[in-house]
């Protein structure tokens, strides 16, 4: 008989082991691990399936089934690899998490194979997509399909839908209860007794299922049956397409999809910070900490902003910020902004540069910060150079072959890049995509904003940076995401562009979703991107992935 390990037996794992048992597995060929004793007690108490610990659990096991935390997999993976061998087939149940991660972090050819399932598991209900890794073949989704099939239905599909499907079918209970909550409270707001509400709607939910599954009709043709003219259902409906639930229904599973590739880019940043401050336990010790010897003072400062870091470093007077992606895709539109005087007077180089740093930047244009940071052992250990916009160089750039336009600001050409060069693999810091320098123009008045409340603050521009235009041809998804760093001193305008590259999208210019107040730009889609300008302390980083 096949042994079992599934290694992370929390709410996942756990329905997964508890469903295998009610389908008639012997607990004697499950295995579970955990990371509280008192868990795993727990566990071994209402199942009868062994605890052990990861070495074990692997040793004892044909197939090896990951239900931690995406975010834990990498820690997880460094514990389980030594003991994995040939023969033995790793299931992973992460979210997000392609197969590759796993194959970079196990023995060459293990097969993985990649399964999103969900909790209707516990009886038997389950829906579980199965993909192959590269190592993985037929024969590797038959014993996998072996493991899935008595909890419920199973699917093969190429793993590029794997984020699709955990958005419609991994996550898709929630969205039911979701319903099944909503009406709930309808049916109170009836004066229905809550206990009948209850059983009228599940029964409606299962009814409606079943009618669905095994008569094959359309599900409009199913609605259509129901809806009489002139009669209740068709006012119901009405009222769901004016508060545009199926335009919701769309945006709520896109955003599940697009968290789950996201994960999969902040597990592999949470392996890449560990990896440089060399243990697993600390956070990146980069915040607040000062350049020692620094005579600007520049300070580093990391954050973590939706789909990855982004680093700010400013004078202690806050004259310069840049924006540094630390993320291995993705990113980055970052602006420099000399911040004015006191007196009001614009100023646009930095002195004295500090060491390892060079300020460069022609006269009247934005200062650019080009050198090495975290040289010494006490300074933030940022790893490789931020760049040199001056000559356009990029290090390790994978899409070197598009070309970026250069973006206008009036008759003056803004310090961006052109062209790219590579160069050595300087940290993995230097993976982020190509830098994206904007200068953000003159703030608008706010008269020109037609906004009249004194605590909105008008938009500013980004001259000529129109979404669409955004690295047209390698930007490619455009979900978006607002973030206000915060850093110390600062008084700068910022617009960071974070940059994914599986979707498509943004190469038919779809717009944002959300904007700032944007009075400063055209009509429609080929606006101009306007920025929230900062005030005080705070940066504000548009991102786009
Ligand atoms: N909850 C759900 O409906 C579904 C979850 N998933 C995926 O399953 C995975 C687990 O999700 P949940 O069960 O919801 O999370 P959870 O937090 O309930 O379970 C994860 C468990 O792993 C344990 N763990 C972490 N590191 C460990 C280690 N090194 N050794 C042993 N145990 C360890 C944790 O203590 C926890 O009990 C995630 O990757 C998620 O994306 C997939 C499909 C559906
Ligand atoms: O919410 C989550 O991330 C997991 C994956 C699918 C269902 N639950």
């Amino acid at each position: 008989m096949t042994t079992v390990a599934v290694l992370g037996a929390g709410k996942i794992g756990q329905t997964v082991l508890a469903g295998l048992c009610r389908a008639g597995w012997s607990p004697d060929d499950l295995i579970a691990t955990v990371r509280r004793r008192e868990h795993g007690e727990a566990i071994h108490a209402e199942l009868g399936v062994r605890v052990l610990d990861t070495a074990a659990a692997a040793q004892a096991a044909d197939i090896i089934a990951v239900a931690v935390k995406p975010q834990d997999a990498a820690t997880l993976l460094e514990s389980l690899s030594p003991h994995v061998k040939d023969g033995q087939l790793v299931v992973s149940l992460c979210a997000g998490l392609p197969t590759a991660f796993f194959e970079k972090r196990l023995p060459d050819s293990i097969p993985v194979v990649r399964a999103m399932t969900n909790t209707p598991a516990l009886v038997a209900e389950a829906i579980t997509v199965l993909s192959a890794g590269s190592h993985a073949g037929q024969r590797d989704l038959d014993v996998a399909e072996e493991l899935f099939r008595p909890l419920g239905k199973t699917l093969r599909l190429a793993e590029h839908h794997q984020d699709a499907v955990t958005a419609l079918s991994g996550s898709g209970p929630a969205y039911f209860y979701y319903l099944v909550e909503s009406m709930t409270d309808a049916a109170i707001l009836l004066g229905l007794p809550r206990a009948d509400a209850h059983e009228l709607i599940v029964q409606t939910i299962v009814g409606a299922a079943a009618m669905r599954r095994d008569t094959g009709d359309h599900p409009v043709s199913l609605r259509e049956t129901v809806t009489s003219p002139a009669g209740t259902t068709i006012n119901a409906v009405r009222e769901l397409e004016r508060h545009r639930v199926r335009s919701a229904i769309a945006d709520a599973v896109e955003a599940a999809r697009d968290r789950g590739r996201q994960i999969a880019e902040d597990a592999d940043l949470a392996v890449e910070n560990r990896r440089r401050r060399g243990g697993p336990d600390h956070e990146p010790a980069v915040d607040g900490q000062r350049h020692a010897g620094d005579p600007l003072g520049l300070r580093c400062r990391q954050k973590r902003h939706g789909g990855g870091h982004v680093l700010g470093l400013t004078d202690p007077t806050g004259r310069i910020q840049v924006l540094q992606p630390l993320q291995l895709r993705g990113l980055l539109g970052t602006v420099v902004r000399p911040h004015p005087s006191a007196d009001g007077a614009g100023r646009d180089h930095v002195e004295p540069h500090p060491p390892g740093l060079r300020v460069a930047g022609a006269p009247g244009a934005p200062p650019i910060l080009d050198g090495q940071v975290g040289a010494g052992a006490d300074q933030p250990r940022l790893g490789g150079r931020i760049r040199d916009l001056t000559h356009g160089a990029h290090p390790v750039d994978r899409r070197d072959r598009h070309h970026r336009p250069a973006i206008r600001r009036g008759q003056q050409p803004l310090q961006t890049r052109t062209d790219t060069t590579h160069r050595a693999h300087q940290g993995r810091i230097n993976d982020a995509l190509p830098l994206v320098v904007v200068q953000i123009g003159e703030r608008q008045s706010a008269g020109d904003t037609d906004v009249v409340d004194q605590h909105v603050q008008p938009p500013e521009r980004v001259d000529g940076r129109r979404h669409r235009g955004l690295d047209r041809g390698t930007v490619p998804d455009v979900t978006r995401h607002r973030q206000t760093v915060q850093l110390p001193g600062g008084a700068l305008g910022g617009l960071g562009v974070d940059i994914g590259d599986h979707d498509p999208r943004a190469l038919s210019g779809q717009p944002f979703r959300a904007r700032v107040t944007d009075a400063v730009g055209g009509a429609g889609e080929e606006r101009d991107l306007a920025v929230k300008p900062s005030h005080g302390d705070s940066l504000s980083v548009v991102e786009s992935r």
